[in-house]
Protein backbone atom coordinates (compact mmCIF):
# COMPACT_ATOMS: atom_id res chain seq x y z
CA UNK A 1 0.00 0.00 0.00
CA UNK A 2 3.01 2.32 1.05
CA UNK A 3 3.75 2.94 -2.82
CA UNK A 4 0.35 3.69 -3.75
CA UNK A 5 -0.34 6.11 -1.05
CA UNK A 6 2.67 8.19 -1.47
CA UNK A 7 1.96 8.39 -5.26
CA UNK A 8 -1.83 9.46 -3.75
CA UNK A 9 -0.17 11.98 -1.30
CA UNK A 10 1.69 13.86 -4.35
CA UNK A 11 -0.96 13.74 -6.14
CA UNK A 12 -3.48 15.93 -3.93
CA UNK A 13 -0.29 17.90 -3.26
CA UNK A 14 -0.43 18.72 -7.31
CA UNK A 15 -4.12 19.21 -7.25
CA UNK A 16 -4.38 21.48 -4.35
CA UNK A 17 -5.24 24.73 -6.39
CA UNK A 18 -8.11 22.66 -8.16
CA UNK A 19 -8.83 21.80 -4.86
CA UNK A 20 -9.33 25.14 -3.13
CA UNK A 21 -11.28 26.54 -6.47
CA UNK A 22 -13.77 24.00 -5.63
CA UNK A 23 -14.48 24.76 -2.06
CA UNK A 24 -14.29 28.34 -3.72
CA UNK A 25 -17.38 27.17 -6.25
CA UNK A 26 -18.69 25.94 -2.84
CA UNK A 27 -18.42 28.31 -0.44
CA UNK A 28 -19.87 31.09 -3.06
CA UNK A 29 -23.42 29.45 -2.48
CA UNK A 30 -25.01 30.83 0.31
CA UNK A 31 -26.53 27.68 1.16
CA UNK A 32 -28.21 28.83 5.42
CA UNK A 33 -30.56 26.16 5.59
CA UNK A 34 -32.57 28.20 8.70
CA UNK A 35 -33.68 31.19 6.00
CA UNK A 36 -36.31 30.86 4.05
CA UNK A 37 -35.12 33.32 1.29
CA UNK A 38 -31.88 30.80 1.30
CA UNK A 39 -34.11 28.07 0.74
CA UNK A 40 -33.32 28.15 -3.05
CA UNK A 41 -29.52 28.78 -2.62
CA UNK A 42 -29.45 25.15 -0.35
CA UNK A 43 -31.19 23.42 -3.47
CA UNK A 44 -28.75 24.90 -5.90
CA UNK A 45 -25.69 23.74 -3.81
CA UNK A 46 -27.39 20.23 -3.70
CA UNK A 47 -27.25 20.12 -7.36
CA UNK A 48 -23.95 21.54 -7.50
CA UNK A 49 -23.03 19.10 -5.59
CA UNK A 50 -24.41 16.65 -7.79
CA UNK A 51 -22.97 17.40 -10.64
CA UNK A 52 -19.36 17.30 -8.90
CA UNK A 53 -19.93 13.89 -8.07
CA UNK A 54 -21.20 12.92 -11.82
CA UNK A 55 -18.64 14.50 -13.45
CA UNK A 56 -16.49 12.51 -11.54
CA UNK A 57 -18.51 9.38 -12.48
CA UNK A 58 -20.15 8.95 -9.57
CA UNK A 59 -23.99 7.73 -9.56
CA UNK A 60 -26.22 10.21 -8.02
CA UNK A 61 -29.86 10.90 -7.50
CA UNK A 62 -31.16 14.23 -5.38
CA UNK A 63 -34.15 12.25 -3.18
CA UNK A 64 -37.13 14.93 -2.19
CA UNK A 65 -38.11 15.20 1.28
CA UNK A 66 -41.52 17.17 0.92
CA UNK A 67 -42.52 19.89 2.79
CA UNK A 68 -40.86 20.91 5.91
CA UNK A 69 -42.38 19.83 8.91
CA UNK A 70 -44.33 22.34 10.58
CA UNK A 71 -43.15 24.90 7.79
CA UNK A 72 -45.53 23.49 5.02
CA UNK A 73 -44.67 26.49 2.86
CA UNK A 74 -41.17 25.37 2.25
CA UNK A 75 -39.86 22.39 0.07
CA UNK A 76 -37.02 20.85 1.98
CA UNK A 77 -33.92 20.37 0.03
CA UNK A 78 -32.50 17.00 -1.41
CA UNK A 79 -30.91 14.79 0.22
CA UNK A 80 -28.00 13.51 -2.08
CA UNK A 81 -27.79 9.79 -2.32
CA UNK A 82 -24.80 8.85 -4.18
CA UNK A 83 -21.88 6.14 -4.89
CA UNK A 84 -18.76 5.90 -6.31
CA UNK A 85 -17.77 2.04 -7.14
CA UNK A 86 -19.73 -1.13 -6.81
CA UNK A 87 -17.04 -4.08 -6.83
CA UNK A 88 -18.72 -6.61 -4.83
CA UNK A 89 -15.21 -7.15 -3.80
CA UNK A 90 -14.23 -4.33 -2.19
CA UNK A 91 -15.87 -2.77 0.88
CA UNK A 92 -18.55 -0.12 1.10
CA UNK A 93 -17.78 2.19 3.17
CA UNK A 94 -21.02 4.68 4.03
CA UNK A 95 -19.74 8.80 4.24
CA UNK A 96 -22.02 11.29 5.40
CA UNK A 97 -21.99 15.13 5.44
CA UNK A 98 -23.98 18.09 4.66
CA UNK A 99 -23.77 20.86 2.20
CA UNK A 100 -25.93 23.45 4.19
CA UNK A 101 -24.20 26.47 5.93
CA UNK A 102 -24.94 28.88 9.39
CA UNK A 103 -26.21 32.43 8.45
CA UNK A 104 -23.79 34.72 7.86
CA UNK A 105 -23.63 38.46 7.24
CA UNK A 106 -20.97 40.86 6.28
CA UNK A 107 -22.60 42.90 8.94
CA UNK A 108 -22.02 40.47 11.70
CA UNK A 109 -18.65 41.62 12.07
CA UNK A 110 -17.09 39.44 9.19
CA UNK A 111 -13.66 40.59 8.17
CA UNK A 112 -14.61 39.75 4.51
CA UNK A 113 -17.59 38.35 2.13
CA UNK A 114 -18.39 35.36 4.08
CA UNK A 115 -19.40 33.39 0.88
CA UNK A 116 -16.13 34.64 -0.85
CA UNK A 117 -13.25 32.51 -0.08
CA UNK A 118 -10.74 34.65 1.11
CA UNK A 119 -7.34 33.12 1.96
CA UNK A 120 -4.41 34.95 3.81
CA UNK A 121 -0.59 35.35 4.40
CA UNK A 122 -1.18 32.38 6.59
CA UNK A 123 -3.03 30.58 4.28
CA UNK A 124 -6.10 30.68 6.24
CA UNK A 125 -9.15 30.11 3.73
CA UNK A 126 -12.13 32.34 5.35
CA UNK A 127 -15.74 31.63 4.06
CA UNK A 128 -19.27 30.34 5.40
CA UNK A 129 -19.06 26.49 5.45
CA UNK A 130 -14.89 26.62 4.97
CA UNK A 131 -14.74 23.87 7.87
CA UNK A 132 -18.60 23.05 8.22
CA UNK A 133 -19.43 21.26 6.23
CA UNK A 134 -18.07 21.69 2.76
CA UNK A 135 -14.53 21.71 3.01
CA UNK A 136 -14.36 17.89 4.37
CA UNK A 137 -17.74 17.01 2.07
CA UNK A 138 -15.48 17.93 -1.02
CA UNK A 139 -12.21 16.42 0.71
CA UNK A 140 -13.93 13.07 -0.75
CA UNK A 141 -14.38 14.41 -4.29
CA UNK A 142 -11.13 15.44 -4.17
CA UNK A 143 -9.88 12.00 -2.71
CA UNK A 144 -11.68 9.95 -5.87
CA UNK A 145 -10.20 12.69 -8.15
CA UNK A 146 -6.50 12.46 -7.20
CA UNK A 147 -7.01 8.76 -7.43
CA UNK A 148 -7.90 9.15 -11.04
CA UNK A 149 -5.22 11.43 -11.43
CA UNK A 150 -2.45 9.14 -10.00
CA UNK A 151 -4.39 6.28 -11.71
CA UNK A 152 -4.59 4.38 -8.55
CA UNK A 153 -7.55 2.04 -7.84
CA UNK A 154 -10.12 3.20 -5.68
CA UNK A 155 -9.71 0.84 -2.71
CA UNK A 156 -13.28 1.04 -1.63
CA UNK A 157 -17.39 1.28 -2.74
CA UNK A 158 -18.60 4.72 -1.19
CA UNK A 159 -22.03 4.97 -0.68
CA UNK A 160 -23.01 8.69 -0.31
CA UNK A 161 -25.79 10.70 1.93
CA UNK A 162 -25.46 14.21 1.75
CA UNK A 163 -27.82 16.62 3.57
CA UNK A 164 -28.96 20.22 3.26
CA UNK A 165 -30.70 20.92 6.54
CA UNK A 166 -27.81 19.48 9.09
CA UNK A 167 -27.40 22.90 10.56
CA UNK A 168 -31.25 23.58 11.00
CA UNK A 169 -32.41 19.55 13.03
CA UNK A 170 -31.26 17.69 10.11
CA UNK A 171 -35.40 17.52 9.28
CA UNK A 172 -36.58 14.71 6.53
CA UNK A 173 -33.30 12.87 7.06
CA UNK A 174 -33.67 10.35 10.36
CA UNK A 175 -36.86 8.87 7.86
CA UNK A 176 -34.49 8.32 4.75
CA UNK A 177 -32.01 6.66 6.76
CA UNK A 178 -34.79 4.48 8.35
CA UNK A 179 -36.43 3.70 4.98
CA UNK A 180 -33.65 3.25 2.82
CA UNK A 181 -31.66 1.08 6.19
CA UNK A 182 -32.30 -1.60 3.89
CA UNK A 183 -32.17 -0.51 0.40
CA UNK A 184 -29.83 1.82 -0.63
CA UNK A 185 -27.73 1.54 2.34
CA UNK A 186 -28.05 -2.20 3.08
CA UNK A 187 -24.35 -3.29 1.88
CA UNK A 188 -22.60 -0.62 4.20
CA UNK A 189 -20.02 -2.17 6.30
CA UNK A 190 -19.32 0.86 8.61
CA UNK A 191 -19.83 4.75 8.49
CA UNK A 192 -17.53 7.91 8.47
CA UNK A 193 -18.32 11.27 9.45
CA UNK A 194 -16.08 13.64 8.43
CA UNK A 195 -17.91 17.23 10.00
CA UNK A 196 -16.41 18.19 13.46
CA UNK A 197 -12.69 19.66 14.69
CA UNK A 198 -9.34 18.42 16.53
CA UNK A 199 -9.00 19.59 19.60
CA UNK A 200 -6.23 21.97 19.06
CA UNK A 201 -4.59 23.52 15.89
CA UNK A 202 -1.83 20.51 15.64
CA UNK A 203 -2.78 17.18 16.73
CA UNK A 204 -5.66 15.44 14.51
CA UNK A 205 -8.28 12.79 16.86
CA UNK A 206 -10.87 10.41 16.61
CA UNK A 207 -14.26 11.21 17.40
CA UNK A 208 -16.38 8.32 19.06
CA UNK A 209 -19.56 10.55 20.73
CA UNK A 210 -21.52 13.82 19.96
CA UNK A 211 -23.57 15.77 22.19
CA UNK A 212 -27.21 15.51 21.31
CA UNK A 213 -29.38 18.88 21.17
CA UNK A 214 -33.11 20.10 22.24
CA UNK A 215 -33.35 23.04 20.92
CA UNK A 216 -36.14 25.44 21.87
CA UNK A 217 -38.18 28.96 21.79
CA UNK A 218 -40.26 30.90 24.56
CA UNK A 219 -42.73 33.51 23.33
CA UNK A 220 -44.11 36.50 25.65
CA UNK A 221 -46.60 38.73 24.11
CA UNK A 222 -49.16 41.04 25.79
CA UNK A 223 -49.63 44.71 24.45
CA UNK A 224 -50.94 44.83 21.03
CA UNK A 225 -47.91 46.69 19.47
CA UNK A 226 -44.74 47.72 20.18
CA UNK A 227 -45.44 50.57 22.87
CA UNK A 228 -43.34 53.67 23.67
CA UNK A 229 -41.65 53.57 27.03
CA UNK A 230 -42.45 57.09 28.73
CA UNK A 231 -45.92 56.47 27.97
CA UNK A 232 -46.36 53.43 28.89
CA UNK A 233 -42.98 52.13 31.31
CA UNK A 234 -44.35 51.29 34.68
CA UNK A 235 -47.89 50.74 33.40
CA UNK A 236 -47.31 47.48 31.18
CA UNK A 237 -46.16 44.17 31.97
CA UNK A 238 -42.76 44.14 29.49
CA UNK A 239 -42.69 40.84 27.67
CA UNK A 240 -38.93 41.35 27.49
CA UNK A 241 -38.62 41.89 31.13
CA UNK A 242 -40.58 38.54 31.25
CA UNK A 243 -38.26 36.94 29.67
CA UNK A 244 -35.12 38.04 30.84
CA UNK A 245 -36.31 36.76 33.87
CA UNK A 246 -37.05 33.48 32.66
CA UNK A 247 -34.49 32.76 30.49
CA UNK A 248 -31.83 34.00 33.27
CA UNK A 249 -33.50 31.13 35.79
CA UNK A 250 -32.61 28.23 33.32
CA UNK A 251 -28.22 28.56 33.67
CA UNK A 252 -25.73 30.81 36.09
CA UNK A 253 -22.89 32.49 34.85
CA UNK A 254 -20.67 29.56 35.97
CA UNK A 255 -23.08 27.13 33.47
CA UNK A 256 -24.53 25.17 36.31
CA UNK A 257 -27.85 24.04 35.08
CA UNK A 258 -30.46 25.66 37.39
CA UNK A 259 -33.20 23.33 35.81
CA UNK A 260 -34.36 20.38 38.61
CA UNK A 261 -33.88 16.87 37.70
CA UNK A 262 -31.28 17.57 35.14
CA UNK A 263 -27.91 16.64 37.27
CA UNK A 264 -29.58 13.58 38.05
CA UNK A 265 -30.00 11.99 34.52
CA UNK A 266 -26.21 12.68 33.66
CA UNK A 267 -24.06 9.02 34.19
CA UNK A 268 -22.25 8.99 36.91
CA UNK A 269 -18.44 9.68 36.52
CA UNK A 270 -16.68 5.97 36.81
CA UNK A 271 -12.96 5.93 37.79
CA UNK A 272 -12.04 4.50 33.94
CA UNK A 273 -13.85 6.78 32.41
CA UNK A 274 -12.04 9.92 34.39
CA UNK A 275 -8.70 8.27 33.24
CA UNK A 276 -9.70 9.01 29.47
CA UNK A 277 -8.77 12.40 29.75
CA UNK A 278 -5.41 13.32 31.18
CA UNK A 279 -3.41 11.52 28.34
CA UNK A 280 -5.50 13.68 25.76
CA UNK A 281 -2.92 16.59 24.17
CA UNK A 282 -5.09 19.24 24.99
CA UNK A 283 -4.01 22.57 27.37
CA UNK A 284 -5.65 25.15 28.48
CA UNK A 285 -4.05 27.96 26.11
CA UNK A 286 -5.22 25.57 23.16
CA UNK A 287 -8.80 26.93 24.85
CA UNK A 288 -7.46 30.15 25.10
CA UNK A 289 -6.56 30.53 21.52
CA UNK A 290 -9.52 28.54 19.80
CA UNK A 291 -11.91 30.87 22.67
CA UNK A 292 -9.98 34.11 21.42
CA UNK A 293 -10.06 34.93 25.29
CA UNK A 294 -8.94 33.44 28.74
CA UNK A 295 -12.85 33.80 29.70
CA UNK A 296 -13.07 29.85 30.62
CA UNK A 297 -15.60 28.69 33.51
CA UNK A 298 -13.01 26.10 34.29
CA UNK A 299 -9.37 26.58 35.12
CA UNK A 300 -8.11 23.29 34.03
CA UNK A 301 -7.72 20.89 30.88
CA UNK A 302 -9.00 17.90 32.58
CA UNK A 303 -12.94 19.94 34.03
CA UNK A 304 -12.49 21.82 30.65
CA UNK A 305 -12.84 19.12 28.71
CA UNK A 306 -15.40 17.19 30.70
CA UNK A 307 -17.64 19.91 30.50
CA UNK A 308 -17.51 20.22 26.50
CA UNK A 309 -17.85 16.01 25.90
CA UNK A 310 -19.43 14.50 29.17
CA UNK A 311 -21.56 17.08 30.48
CA UNK A 312 -24.64 19.06 29.63
CA UNK A 313 -24.51 22.74 28.90
CA UNK A 314 -27.46 25.14 28.64
CA UNK A 315 -26.91 27.87 25.92
CA UNK A 316 -29.09 31.23 25.33
CA UNK A 317 -28.82 32.55 21.79
CA UNK A 318 -30.88 35.13 21.09
CA UNK A 319 -34.39 37.34 21.33
CA UNK A 320 -36.37 38.06 18.17
CA UNK A 321 -38.35 40.91 18.21
CA UNK A 322 -35.71 42.68 20.99
CA UNK A 323 -34.78 46.13 19.74
CA UNK A 324 -31.07 45.14 18.48
CA UNK A 325 -29.63 47.34 15.88
CA UNK A 326 -27.59 50.50 17.11
CA UNK A 327 -28.68 53.84 18.93
CA UNK A 328 -31.29 54.47 21.21
CA UNK A 329 -34.52 53.66 20.58
CA UNK A 330 -37.22 53.82 24.00
CA UNK A 331 -39.13 50.89 22.50
CA UNK A 332 -40.79 48.43 24.66
CA UNK A 333 -41.39 45.20 22.02
CA UNK A 334 -44.73 43.72 22.11
CA UNK A 335 -43.81 40.20 21.60
CA UNK A 336 -40.08 38.39 22.15
CA UNK A 337 -38.79 34.93 21.22
CA UNK A 338 -35.98 33.63 23.14
CA UNK A 339 -34.46 31.29 21.81
CA UNK A 340 -31.98 28.55 24.12
CA UNK A 341 -30.93 24.99 23.82
CA UNK A 342 -29.49 22.35 26.34
CA UNK A 343 -26.82 20.20 24.73
CA UNK A 344 -27.36 16.64 26.20
CA UNK A 345 -24.92 13.25 27.30
CA UNK A 346 -25.69 9.98 28.40
CA UNK A 347 -27.90 8.96 29.76
CA UNK A 348 -30.60 11.89 29.13
CA UNK A 349 -33.82 11.10 27.33
CA UNK A 350 -35.32 13.92 24.82
CA UNK A 351 -38.82 13.07 26.16
CA UNK A 352 -37.51 13.78 29.88
CA UNK A 353 -35.10 16.68 29.38
CA UNK A 354 -38.15 18.50 27.59
CA UNK A 355 -40.59 18.01 30.21
CA UNK A 356 -38.50 18.96 32.77
CA UNK A 357 -37.59 22.05 30.76
CA UNK A 358 -40.90 22.40 30.21
CA UNK A 359 -41.83 22.46 33.83
CA UNK A 360 -39.03 24.77 34.86
CA UNK A 361 -39.91 27.48 32.36
CA UNK A 362 -43.72 27.56 32.95
CA UNK A 363 -42.86 27.27 37.00
CA UNK A 364 -40.74 30.68 36.44
CA UNK A 365 -42.90 32.20 34.72
CA UNK A 366 -46.12 31.75 36.77
CA UNK A 367 -44.03 33.39 39.83
CA UNK A 368 -43.30 36.38 38.22
CA UNK A 369 -47.02 36.72 38.09
CA UNK A 370 -47.27 38.63 34.79
CA UNK A 371 -50.01 39.13 32.75
CA UNK A 372 -48.59 38.54 29.67
CA UNK A 373 -48.95 35.23 28.17
CA UNK A 374 -46.10 32.22 27.21
CA UNK A 375 -45.92 30.14 24.54
CA UNK A 376 -43.28 27.49 25.01
CA UNK A 377 -42.32 25.51 22.11
CA UNK A 378 -39.51 22.37 21.07
CA UNK A 379 -37.76 23.32 17.86
CA UNK A 380 -36.09 20.45 17.36
CA UNK A 381 -34.50 17.28 18.95
CA UNK A 382 -31.35 15.18 18.66
CA UNK A 383 -30.33 12.80 20.43
CA UNK A 384 -26.19 12.10 22.18
CA UNK A 385 -24.06 9.12 20.27
CA UNK A 386 -21.84 7.02 21.88
CA UNK A 387 -19.77 4.56 19.60
CA UNK A 388 -17.37 1.95 20.27
CA UNK A 389 -13.79 3.40 19.49
CA UNK A 390 -12.33 -0.14 19.42
CA UNK A 391 -13.78 -1.10 16.31
CA UNK A 392 -11.37 -1.93 13.41
CA UNK A 393 -13.01 1.36 12.21
CA UNK A 394 -11.42 3.16 14.45
CA UNK A 395 -8.06 0.99 14.24
CA UNK A 396 -8.19 1.57 10.27
CA UNK A 397 -8.31 5.76 11.11
CA UNK A 398 -5.56 5.36 13.41
CA UNK A 399 -3.11 4.03 10.62
CA UNK A 400 -4.13 6.91 8.57
CA UNK A 401 -3.58 9.39 10.88
CA UNK A 402 -0.32 7.75 11.89
CA UNK A 403 0.44 7.60 8.07
CA UNK A 404 -0.35 11.61 7.28
CA UNK A 405 1.04 13.12 10.24
CA UNK A 406 3.02 10.76 11.92
CA UNK A 407 1.05 11.27 15.30
CA UNK A 408 -1.14 8.60 17.36
CA UNK A 409 -4.43 10.30 17.31
CA UNK A 410 -6.74 11.52 20.43
CA UNK A 411 -9.86 9.89 21.46
CA UNK A 412 -12.40 12.51 21.95
CA UNK A 413 -16.24 13.19 21.99
CA UNK A 414 -17.58 16.35 20.14
CA UNK A 415 -19.07 18.78 22.34
CA UNK A 416 -21.53 19.71 19.33
CA UNK A 417 -24.10 17.91 17.60
CA UNK A 418 -25.11 15.38 14.51
CA UNK A 419 -28.15 14.38 14.53
CA UNK A 420 -28.18 11.85 12.55
CA UNK A 421 -24.98 9.83 13.66
CA UNK A 422 -26.87 8.05 16.13
CA UNK A 423 -29.71 7.10 13.45
CA UNK A 424 -26.68 5.68 11.10
CA UNK A 425 -25.47 3.29 14.01
CA UNK A 426 -29.01 2.20 15.70
CA UNK A 427 -30.88 1.83 12.25
CA UNK A 428 -27.79 0.17 9.96
CA UNK A 429 -25.92 -1.43 12.99
CA UNK A 430 -23.13 -0.17 11.91
CA UNK A 431 -19.67 1.51 13.61
CA UNK A 432 -19.69 5.06 12.99
CA UNK A 433 -16.56 6.93 12.95
CA UNK A 434 -16.32 10.66 13.12
CA UNK A 435 -12.69 11.71 11.25
CA UNK A 436 -12.66 15.70 11.32
CA UNK A 437 -10.48 18.05 9.03
CA UNK A 438 -10.26 21.24 10.73
CA UNK A 439 -9.21 22.58 13.89
CA UNK A 440 -10.64 24.20 17.26
CA UNK A 441 -9.75 27.59 15.75
CA UNK A 442 -11.75 27.01 12.73
CA UNK A 443 -14.63 29.50 14.68
CA UNK A 444 -17.54 27.31 13.07
CA UNK A 445 -20.92 29.05 13.53
CA UNK A 446 -19.23 31.89 14.30
CA UNK A 447 -17.74 35.63 12.82
CA UNK A 448 -14.42 34.59 9.70
CA UNK A 449 -15.37 31.01 10.05
CA UNK A 450 -12.11 29.09 8.49
CA UNK A 451 -10.60 26.22 7.27
CA UNK A 452 -6.44 26.40 7.19
CA UNK A 453 -4.84 25.30 3.63
CA UNK A 454 -2.77 22.68 5.26
CA UNK A 455 -6.10 21.45 7.49
CA UNK A 456 -7.78 21.04 3.74
CA UNK A 457 -5.33 19.07 1.69
CA UNK A 458 -3.71 17.06 4.67
CA UNK A 459 -7.27 16.49 5.27
CA UNK A 460 -7.88 14.73 1.81
CA UNK A 461 -4.46 12.89 2.33
CA UNK A 462 -6.12 11.38 5.60
CA UNK A 463 -9.66 10.91 4.15
CA UNK A 464 -7.83 9.10 1.12
CA UNK A 465 -5.37 7.08 3.57
CA UNK A 466 -8.85 5.96 6.00
CA UNK A 467 -10.29 4.78 2.83
CA UNK A 468 -7.21 2.65 1.93
CA UNK A 469 -6.27 1.03 5.63
CA UNK A 470 -10.10 0.70 6.19
CA UNK A 471 -10.38 -1.79 3.10
CA UNK A 472 -7.88 -4.05 4.43
CA UNK A 473 -8.07 -3.98 8.43
CA UNK A 474 -8.96 -7.53 9.44
CA UNK A 475 -12.45 -7.51 11.19
CA UNK A 476 -12.58 -7.50 15.25
N1 LIG B 1 -20.84 20.44 12.58
C1 LIG B 1 -21.92 19.92 13.28
C2 LIG B 1 -22.81 21.02 13.79
O1 LIG B 1 -22.45 22.16 13.73
N2 LIG B 1 -23.98 20.64 14.26
C3 LIG B 1 -24.96 21.56 14.78
C4 LIG B 1 -26.23 20.78 14.67
C5 LIG B 1 -27.39 21.36 15.35
C6 LIG B 1 -27.99 20.85 16.43
N3 LIG B 1 -29.06 21.61 16.65
C7 LIG B 1 -29.05 22.56 15.76
N4 LIG B 1 -28.06 22.38 14.93
C8 LIG B 1 -24.62 21.94 16.20
O2 LIG B 1 -25.05 23.04 16.61
O3 LIG B 1 -23.94 21.20 16.91
ZN1 LIG C 1 -21.44 20.51 10.48
ZN1 LIG D 1 -22.52 23.29 12.07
Amino acid sequence: MAPQLDNYFKQVDDLQDKFIDRLREAVAIPSISSEDARRPDVVRMGHWLADQIRALGGEVELRELGPQPGREHLTLPPCLLGRYGSDPKKRNILIYGHYDVQPAAKEDGWATDPFTLTIDDKDRMFGRGSTDDKGPVLGWLNVIEAHQKAGIEFPVNLIMCFEGMEENGSEGLNDTIKAEAKKFFKDADVVCISDNYWLGTEKPCLTYGVRGCNYYSLEISGPGQDLHSGVFGGVAHEPMTDLIRVMDSLVDPDGKILVKGIADLVAPLTDDEAALYPPIAFTMDDLYQSLGSKATIHDNKNDALMHKMRYPSISLHGIEGAFSTSGAKTVIPAKVIGKFSIRTVPNMEIDEVNKLIQTHVEEAFAKLGSKNTMKFNIVHCGKWWVADPKHWNYTAAGKAVEKVFGVKPDLTREGGSIPVTLTFQDELQKNVLLLPMGSSTDMAHSINEKLDKRNYIEGTKLLGAYLHYVAEEPTN
